[in-house]
Parts: C-alpha cells; structure tokens; sequence
C-alpha cells in the first residue's frame, strides 16, 4: 500500500488533494522560510517546498511527500504573506489595476528520488478603491495568504482575470502535481 503525504497545513491545498479522492496523511515541519533575495523567485519558492518536503520525508521514508511553497511576484518583487494589515492595504494598493504571477513551487520525494517543478499563473486585479482594500483587509481574509488576497473567497471579487492554473493560485497545481507523482510510480 502506498502511502502520500501532504507535508503542508494550508487546509486549501488539504481540499484540493481531497477533491482527487486521494487518501493522504498531513505532517506539517516547521523549517526556517526566511529567503535569500539574491535568488529568483523561480528557484526560491522550489527551495522551500523542497524543504518542507525533506523535513516530513525523513520522518516518512517509503512515502511519497510533497512540499509546497506559494509567492506573488509583482515588479520584481517577491510577495510572501503581510506581516500585518498595513502591510497588506500597502501590497493591495500595488496590485491594483495591474497583472502580478502567482508562482507556487512544488516538490515531491519518494525514497531517492525527487521532482522539483514551479507553476505561474497571471491574475490580473480590477481597480480597487481605498474603500474596498480597506473593507476586504478588515476581513481578515488576506492574513495568512500570499499576496494579501485569496481568490477562493472573497478575494475572487478583486480579479478580473487570470492566465493558467486557477488551483495553482489557490496553493498548488493540482493536475500537474498528480502527474508527476504517477511519473515518481505513485499509483493512488
Ligand atoms: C494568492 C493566494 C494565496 N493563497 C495561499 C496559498 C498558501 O496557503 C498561502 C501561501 O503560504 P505558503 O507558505 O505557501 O503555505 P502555508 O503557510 O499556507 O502552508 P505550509 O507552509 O504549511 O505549506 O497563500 C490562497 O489561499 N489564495 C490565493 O489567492
């Protein structure tokens, strides 16, 4: 029996496995996410999910682990999750009216192999007024997520469209991912 770990607690990336009616495990590692901004964010969001991944792996050596790390690119600039509201009203202002790349990095291990991969996807955000950054922030809905918004709930009211994986925004490609576990020999 083979067995798939999630090694994330993002409960969205948890339903998006799910809706694969795949049975899975979570195990969530605490591992440092501090960045080296000298890296793309290509190659950053791959080295954290890679990360994540090798920290459950250990602790699940014949199952198949995958990481996951989520960041909005905009101007060059790595967005992770705000540090606070401020910080969020600051990082909607920005989006609005523009085109940013949700990248999500997506690492996989079973045994001695592994498969790193990233996904883009463009979203582009209608113009925002003051009144709806700051009713949307006071929500609460942008706190734990890259980017300050989710586009599964409320956040769907801000994007006017987008250009590739619509559940790579939400925090993991999941078509993509299952591939490349069945590539690795997973047969859930
Ligand atoms: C842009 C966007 C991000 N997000 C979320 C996806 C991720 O869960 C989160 C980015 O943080 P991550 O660090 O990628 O993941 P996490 O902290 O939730 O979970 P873990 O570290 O345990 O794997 O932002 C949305 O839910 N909707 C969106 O539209």
């Amino acid at each position: 029996m083979q067995n798939l770990v999630l090694a994330s607690g993002s409960p969205r990336r948890k339903e998006l496995l799910h809706n694969l009616k795949l049975s899975f495990d979570v195990s969530v590692s605490n591992i440092d996410e501090s960045i080296d901004e000298t890296l793309p964010a290509e190659e950053l969001v791959m080295k954290i999910a890679e990360k994540k991944a090798k920290a459950v792996a250990v602790q699940h050596p014949d199952s198949f682990v995958i990481g996951a790390d989520t960041a909005v690119l905009f101007q060059n600039q790595f967005l992770g999750k705000p540090k606070n509201e401020q910080d969020s009203i600051k990082v909607l202002k920005a989006l609005s009216n523009q085109t940013h790349e949700v990248v999500t990095g997506v690492a996989i291990i079973h045994q001695e192999s592994h498969i790193l991969f990233v996904e883009k996807t463009e979203v582009t955000f209608w113009e925002l007024s003051d009144e709806e950054i700051a009713e949307y922030v006071a929500s609460g809905e942008p706190r734990d997520k890259a980017g300050s918004y989710g586009i599964q709930g409320l956040g769907s009211a801000l994007v006017k469209h987008i250009k590739g994986d619509y559940f790579n925004v939400v925090g993991l490609p999941i078509s993509r991912t299952i591939r490349e576990l069945r590539k690795l020999g997973y047969r859930g």
